[in-house]
């Protein structure tokens, strides 16, 4: 996928979020009531470069989405993506079923992932660079940082069977660390917290996902990525520690 693309024009929806419908997520609230509302960042949804790849999205329900995000700073923290958990996969009726899980790709940039696991044991950050891939395992909450100078332009694959559940990371006033530009701050509304662990972006060669690779591609072979709606098939592969 190329950064130039004028996505508005592959895409089935677009939307943007806004400051103001962050704020229950921000680390500074006294910043944030000197701020005028301003969007934030741009999504686009199942982008497609045609009909038939679009029709192919839709029969296997998974969606090919792009979210740009320009470099900036809300107060001390670098600008981020709201967060979010996926909910349980409804197909299994264990109490113990896994989340969807999801795949991110960086078309431009730089971006800093931070996940964070439901039961709040670990706490991820993976910076990635162009063509780098990052697999959000299921029952982590993410966010997406970008805590760089340019542009991030990043591609995302993803189950179309539900809704994000964003009450969690809401309900905590954010992940467990804020990243700002002098590191990472703790969220004081978590008592316990884990350290930060910092890891490298990789590939997943058990889910035919590789640093490098346009994903986009896989649009032809919707199969691979199985993993994204049946996460309970592919246990062995998504085994702890999974970073
Ligand atoms: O939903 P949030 O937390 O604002 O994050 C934004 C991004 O997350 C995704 O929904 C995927 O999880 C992207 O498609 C979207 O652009």
């Amino acid at each position: 996928m190329n950064s130039q693309m004028d996505f508005s024009k592959v895409c089935t929806a677009f939307s943007t979020r806004k400051l103001y419908g962050m704020s229950d997520v921000l680390m500074d609230q006294i910043w944030l009531t000197k701020q005028p509302d301003r969007v934030l960042y741009d999504m686009y949804r199942e982008v497609h470069l045609d009909g038939k790849d679009l029709t192919k999205m839709k029969t296997h329900v998974l969606r090919y989405d792009i979210t740009v995000i320009p470099p900036g700073m809300l107060g001390p923290e670098f600008i981020k993506t709201a967060g979010h958990y996926h909910p349980p996969v409804s197909h299994v009726s264990a109490s113990d079923a896994p989340s969807y899980p999801e795949v991110y790709q960086v078309i431009h940039g730089t971006a800093t992932y931070l996940l964070q696991k439901r039961d709040f044991s670990e706490f991820i950050v993976i910076e990635a660079h162009e063509g780098d891939v990052v697999l959000i395992p299921p029952d982590f909450g993410h966010v997406t940082v970008n805590a760089s100078n340019e542009k991030l332009t990043m591609a995302n694959w993803v189950s179309d069977a539900f809704d994000s559940d964003y009450e969690p990371v809401r309900e905590k006033a954010g992940l467990m660390y804020y990243l700002t530009e002098g590191g990472f701050i703790k969220n004081k509304s978590y008592d316990e917290v884990p350290e930060v662990s910092i890891k490298k972006p990789k590939s997943y060669p058990d889910f035919g996902l590789f640093s490098g690779e346009d994903m986009y591609g896989l649009v032809n072979d919707l199969e691979k990525l199985d993993f994204l709606r049946h996460p309970e098939k592919y246990e062995d592969s998504f085994k702890r520690p999974f970073y």
